[in-house]
Parts: structure tokens; C-alpha cells; sequence
């Protein structure tokens, strides 16, 4: 794939690049200036893993070599991190005998930045020159010991917030900044470094590094920050940018035109879409896995409540929770690893290193941290995205774990019907992204989950679920006008959210409404058994859920996915969830759900409050144990204290004045208690269901500040819950 360049003036900087014929040899590259002088020194070339380049690091290598800042934007997958770790070895080489650091790379993850630490180290350990990594672990003032040190490492690596405290710790020690003598500094992944999140810890670093250094930026993704940084903090960028033609040939685009703001996707990537409402996602996931056991697939979820609940659960299955049932999640020999954010460093790095090494059959639940940059050892076969990722730059470089290097790939994003009828695949053909397929074929049904005879779900709930997935189709194709001509006087004025446009809608409710459902509910019947086994994790989906509904409320794309569109009661079901949280999105669904009941005419009978989730009663709920002996210990003696205490004031002379005033009907009488309110003499249909839905709504309001409560003590240092 050819690059193009643009330069400040739009001249090309560098001799032409790889054409179809082949890319050049690292030992051939030349820079503009001495077109006979070789740019690699021998002990660089003789350790190379590689002797061809990729057309990336065919342009970018002589640049860099040629003291020019460049702008690089190449699909996922192209040979960047060789791009730049090649001229910083050789840079450092030619510095090797100043006592100061020579190449600083920024990355936004502590995987990434050991990534790229294994992949220079070899090359630094032959030309003898020698490292550092900054990215927590140990102690802030040993890093900032060892860059105050005589001789400082020639090359940092690094995650911004760590590079930042250190090299401020490190100027104090030695009254001088440290990156005063910078050659190269490389920010990789710098969409994301530029993010809100780093943008101080980069400008701190910016502001104390040698103004006269080459700067490099690299992304598979370029943002509008990418540009700024591009224009002010950098002298006249040259701008490479791997590009293919809308015919999807391989051709150089213009120089100087390249637009950032479109994303290439590798040749070698399949891309295929499934519309799947939330309650269906896990069933289809697990009968996906089966259908490609022997594969390596990587899973991204929103939230890494999410990873954590199905981690939980998928280990208790098979730690014999479940029974024979635990077969229906994934199969026994299937390597099963999970990462987040919020897990320890050593944790993390452990499940990557186990997912590599499996040799084949291995998954990986993960969040967005394992999106950008990895290059998963062994490769990826398939990356599924179960949950919309929180922007399109995140969509392409989630995809991008396989399909690298040619090497084919498939990645899978299973879409609500509301996020397909609202326009995302839309929004991301916009940017350029190669538009993904309808998916079919093996695994793509619920029927292929294994039947072994047992549904653990009762059939009346069977019934109940489907009718929610059904009610959820019937919302999603109505249209607002005439749900408003149906419902009459009854409900008159704004209909609380119209449904998507409804040629959308059909065309995603039909798509998914010809899988069958039956199937579905043994593996959402697994979860829920789970739950029902152990308080722990039911209290892992709630958290999720609740975590879930927050992440979609701050996707970056609210104007295709709404939050109001979701199917609470689908998604509460996808977490094993017992009894939904009392919490207002709930109570929304629930009220919506009223209002659309009513406007299609639709019947009312085995309406439960919500739909898409079988509320458990609330007295089976409470009654579920921890499995941890002493922390079911303490919470029934907590629950005996608060009983006493009820039942202390209950029995107090004021309270008992106080009720026989209210059994009298004086005034100022006592509210009647919750679990009692007293019945209405005469009372129509209507008034029932609405007595009821609000006692209900009181419940899962307790239920909700309790689980705040229990949420608040175990999480003190609240870090990003996305990552
Ligand atoms: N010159 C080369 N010849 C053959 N393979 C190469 C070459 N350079 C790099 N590779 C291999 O290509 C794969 C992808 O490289 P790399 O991780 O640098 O891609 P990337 O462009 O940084 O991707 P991403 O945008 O996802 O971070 C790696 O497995 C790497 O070993």
C-alpha cells in the first residue's frame, strides 16, 4: 500500500516510496540529502527482525533521519511502531556518548509502552544503548532517580502521567530539565494522547522538552487535536498518510490532500455487523465461540464493571456453580482470560501473556484498554464488538487486532436495532470506513447453543422474555404519530421519545426477529442461576448494568445512540439481573413502556413493570447468600440490627399514638408502612396497576440507594470505568 505524503509546502521530503512492485530493504533507504549515503548504521540493519520495510516505515524512517517532524496516519496493522523505533535507535546511536536522553516515546497505555519496549530492546541491547520505562509499577522517585542519574537512559518509554511526575522530580533533583537535550520525541497513538484525559501531562512534557527535536506522530486515527499539535507545536510537519482509493485498489492520493479525518481499514479485514437486541448478545457470543472454538477472539465490552460481572461469571460456572449448565456459556477447553483498567498492572499483563500463548481456542473479554496499538503475539482470528464503542476512531482500531499484516481477520459488531435504525453504520461509512456486512454463516444463530433438555428459566418467563424482546419490536417499528392517534385522550400531548425512523427499524427488527428466541434463554437462564446462587454476583450485574446505562449515556455518538432508546429490561437481563435497581432510567422505561403499551393497543395482559426482565419477588432476592461464609455473616447480623431498630421504633409509645390516631383517621396520622397500603374500597383496573407499579418503584428505589450505599464504601478512588 503506497503512501502519500504532504508536506508543509506539499513537496514530497523523501525519495519516492514502496510502489506495487515491493517496498525497499531497511539497508537501501536513503534520505533526500545524501541520496548514496545509507541512513541505518550495520548494527541496526544486521538485528532487524525484518530486511523489507513496509511502505510506512519506507517513508517515514528517511524523514525522521532527515531532521523533519512528521504527521503519520496509517491503517492499524501497517509496521508503525517499526516506523519509529528504527530512527530512534539510530539516533540515539549517533548521540551515544552525551549524557542526556535521547528519545522520549509516549504511548497511553502501560501495555503498549511495554509493547514497544519489547520491540526496540533487542536493538537498543545490540547497539548498546540503553532504556528506561516509565509506567508505574514501582516507586515515582526511583524513575526520577534513574533520569536524574550521570548517565540517563539514551531512550524513555513511557504513559504521559508517569513521564510527566518523573521528569519534574528529576529536573528538582538536578536543577535542569532533563529532556533539555531531546533528539526525538515520539507520541504514539496521539489521537488518544491528545484526549482530554493526557492533554495536561503532554503540554507539561512539551513545555520542557528541546525546542530544536524531530517530533513524531502516530495514529491509525487523526483527530482535529492531532492537526492543532500539527500545526503550532511542530516545524513544518511532513504528513504521510496510507491511502486507498474508494474502489479499494491500492493508489497514492494526492500529496498534501490527505484527509485526516478519514479511516482505512486493512484489505485483509472482514467487516460484518449482526443486529442483535442486548438480551440476545451473550446467547449469540456463546454459540459464535462454539462455532469457532479452535479460533483466538478478542471481545470488547463498554464497561469494565462489564468485563468484571462475566468474568465472575463465567468462572463460577466453571468452577461448578452452574452444573452441566455451565456448558451452554463457553466450552470447557476454550482458554478464558479477561482484562481492564482497573485491574493490577501484573494482572493485566498476565492475561495478556496467557491469551498469546494459548495456541489456539483462547478469548479475551476486554475493555477499550486492549484496543489501540496491541499486537496480539500469535495473532487474532476475530474480534467481536458487543457493545458500540464509544466513538468511530474506537470502532477501527478495536477492529484492527486482527487483519494485520495480511493476515485475515474478521471482526464482528453486534448492534442493537435501535444503534442500526438510528443510522451508526451510516455514521461510519461517513468517515470512511470500509461499510461492514450483514454477518450470517456458522454461529450466527441461537439455535447452534448446545440443548441438553434443561431450561432453567420457567416457560412462563420464557414467555414473559419474549414478550419484551417482542414489545421492544413493536416500539421500535411504531411510528409517534399514530401511537398518538391510538392512544386518544387517554395519553394526550408529547409521547415521552418518538421510536427511530421506522424504514430503519423495520429493516433491523426483521433482522433480528427471524432468529429464534427460544433458544436464547438457556444461556440468560444460566446467568440468572448464577446470580440467584451468589449475592456477589448479583451485585457484580447490577453494578454492571448501572455502569452500562452511564457509559451509553457519555458515548460520544448521542445522536445515534441514545440512551433512551435502550431496552433496559433487555439489558438488565443480559446481567443475570434478579430484580432491576430502582434508578431513573428505570423507572423512564418503565413509564415509557406504560405509554407505549397503551398507544399500540397492545394487550395488558402478563405486562410485567418492565419490560424484557422477569422481576424475581423482592423476598426471593433478599434471601440470596454470599457464597463467602463471613460476609453472609455480617450481612444477615446487619439485617437483623436494622430489624431491631424497626421494630424498637414500631413499638415506641409516640409511634403507637401516632398509628391509632391514623387507625382513628385524625389527623396528622402516620403514613401507612409501604409493605401495606391500605386498599382502596372500590378500585378500578387502572388504579390497581398504578398502585402497584408505584409500590414496586419504591422497592427497587430501596433496593437502588442500598446497593449506592454498599457501592460508595468499596469504591473510594473512583478511576475511568471505560477502560
Ligand atoms: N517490515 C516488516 N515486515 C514484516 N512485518 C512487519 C514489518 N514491520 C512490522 N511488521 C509486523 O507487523 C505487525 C504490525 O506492526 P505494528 O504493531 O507496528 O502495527 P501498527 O501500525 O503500529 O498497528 P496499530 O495501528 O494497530 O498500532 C507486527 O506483528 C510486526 O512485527
Amino acid at each position: 500500500m503506497p503512501a502519500r505524503l504532504g508536506g508543509g509546502g506539499g513537496a514530497p521530503a523523501c525519495s519516492p516510496l514502496g510502489t506495487a512492485q515491493g517496498t525497499p530493504s531497511f539497508a537501501s533507504l536513503r534520505t533526500s540529502k545524501g541520496r548514496d549515503q545509507k541512513v541505518l548504521s550495520t548494527v541496526l540493519l544486521q538485528h532487524l527482525p525484518f530486511t523489507s520495510t513496509t511502505p510506512v516505515q519506507a517513508a517515514v524512517i528517511p524523514l525522521l533521519l532527515s531532521h523533519k517532524d512528521v504527521c503519520v496516519s496509517a491503517e492499524t496493522g501497517s509496521g508503525k511502531t517499526l516506523a519509529f523505533c528504527v530512527p530512534a535507535v539510530e539516533i540515539a546511536l549517533n548521540t551515544r556518548h552525551e549524557p542526556n536522553i535521547a528519545v522520549l516515546i509516549l504511548s497511553p497505555t502501560r501495555e503498549l509502552a511495554s509493547q514497544t519496549a519489547a520491540v526496540i530492546k533487542p536493538l537498543l541491547d545490540a547497539a548498546q544503548l540503553s532504556m528506561a520505562q516509565l509506567t508505574g509499577g514501582k516507586p515515582v522517585h526511583a524513575d526520577a532517580a534513574a533520569l536524574a542519574a550521570r548517565k540517563p537512559p539514551n531512550v524513555l518509554i513511557g504513559t504521559p502521567g508517569r513521564v510527566a511526575d518523573a521528569v519534574q522530580r528529576a529536573a528538582q533533583t538536578n536543577n535542569k530539565h532533563v529532556l533539555r537535550k531531546l533528539e526525538l520525541l515520539v507520541l504514539d497513538e496521539a489521537d488518544r494522547l491528545l484526549d482530554l484525559g493526557f492533554q495536561k501531562h503532554v503540554d507539561a512534557i512539551l513545555s520542557v522538552c528541546n525546542k530544536q527535536r524531530r517530533t513524531g506522530l502516530f495514529s491509525a486515527t487523526q483527530t482535529e487535536a492531532v492537526s492543532a499539535l500539527a500545526r503550532s507545536g511542530m516545524r513544518n510537519p511532513t504528513r504521510v498518510a496510507l491511502a486507498r482509493t474508494p474502489s479499494g485498489s491500492k493508489a497514492a492520493a494526492a500529496a498534501a490532500n490527505t484527509d485526516s479525518s478519514k479511516l482505512a481499514i486493512p484489505e485483509s479485514l472482514t467487516m460484518q455487523y449482526a443486529v442483535v437486541p442486548h438480551v440476545g448478545k451473550w446467547p449469540l457470543l456463546c454459540s459464535y465461540i462454539r462455532a469457532h472454538a479452535n479460533e483466538k477472539v478478542l471481545i470488547y465490552v463498554l464497561t469494565c464493571a462489564s468485563v468484571r460481572y462475566y468474568a465472575a461469571a463465567i468462572k463460577a460456572a466453571r468452577g461448578g456453580a452452574a452444573g452441566a449448565a455451565a456448558s451452554r456459556l463457553f466450552p470447557a477447553n476454550t482458554t478464558f482470560r479477561w482484562m481492564h483498567g482497573k485491574m493490577p498492572q501484573s494482572q493485566r499483563q498476565r492475561a495478556l501473556a496467557e491469551f498469546e500463548a494459548a495456541p489456539s481456542g483462547a478469548v479475551l473479554l476486554c475493555t477499550d484498554v486492549a484496543a489501540r496499538g496491541l499486537d496480539f503475539q500469535g495473532g487474532v482470528d476475530r474480534v467481536v464488538q458487543l457493545d458500540a464503542p464509544k466513538d468511530i476512531d474506537t470502532f477501527v482500531h478495536r477492529c484492527g487486532r486482527c487483519g494485520r499484516m495480511g493476515r485475515p481477520g474478521t471482526a464482528l459488531a453486534m448492534l442493537a436495532p435501535h444503534e442500526v435504525s438510528r443510522g451508526f453504520l451510516d455514521v461510519i461509512m461517513a468517515r470512511g470506513v470500509t461499510p461492514p456486512a450483514p454477518a450470517g454463516g456458522s454461529g450466527l444463530s441461537y439455535r447452534t447453543l448446545p440443548s441438553d433438555g434443561g431450561n432453567d428459566i420457567a416457560v412462563a418467563d420464557t414467555t414473559a422474555l419474549a414478550a419484551g424482546w417482542e414489545r421492544f419490536h413493536a416500539f421500535s417499528t411504531l411510528r409517534a404519530a399514530d401511537a398518538r392517534r391510538r392512544a386518544g385522550k387517554e395519553l394526550a400531548g408529547k409521547p415521552p421519545e418518538s421510536p427511530p425512523p421506522i424504514a430503519y427499524a423495520e429493516k433491523a427488527a426483521t433482522a433480528w426477529r427471524s432468529a429464534d428466541v427460544r433458544d436464547a434463554p438457556q444461556v440468560l437462564g444460566t446467568l440468572r442461576q448464577l446470580s440467584a446462587t451468589d449475592r456477589s454476583l448479583m451485585e457484580l450485574g447490577v453494578e454492571a448494568f448501572v455502569s452500562q446505562i452511564k457509559g451509553y449515556k457519555e458515548h460520544a455518538l448521542q445522536f445515534v445512540l441514545r440512551w433512551k432508546d435502550l431496552d433496559v429490561g433487555g439489558l438488565a437481563t443480559s446481567f443475570g439481573i434478579l430484580r432491576a435497581p430502582a434508578m431513573p432510567e428505570v423507572s423512564l422505561a418503565v413509564k415509557w413502556s406504560k405509554w407505549w403499551r397503551v398507544a399500540s393497543s397492545a394487550s395488558e395482559e402478563g405486562d410485567a413493570a418492565l419490560p424484557g426482565l422477569v422481576q424475581a419477588p423482592a423476598s426471593d432476592v433478599a434471601a440470596i447468600a454470599y457464597r463467602d461464609e463471613a460476609k453472609e455473616k455480617a450481612r444477615l447480623a446487619t439485617m437483623h440490627e436494622k430489624e431491631r431498630l424497626k421494630h424498637d421504633v414500631a413499638s415506641s409509645p409516640a409511634t403507637a399514638s401516632a398509628s391509632s390516631r391514623a387507625v382513628a383517621g385524625g389527623k396528622g396520622g402516620a403514613v401507612p408502612s409501604k409493605e401495606e397500603p391500605p386498599a382502596p374500597t372500590r378500585e378500578t383496573g387502572a388504579k390497581r396497576y398504578k398502585r402497584e407499579l408505584q409500590r414496586d418503584l419504591e422497592d427497587l428505589e430501596d433496593d437502588y440507594r442500598e446497593w449506592k450505599a454498599s457501592k460508595r464504601a468499596k469504591q473510594k478512588g473512583k478511576k475511568n470505568a471505560f477502560m
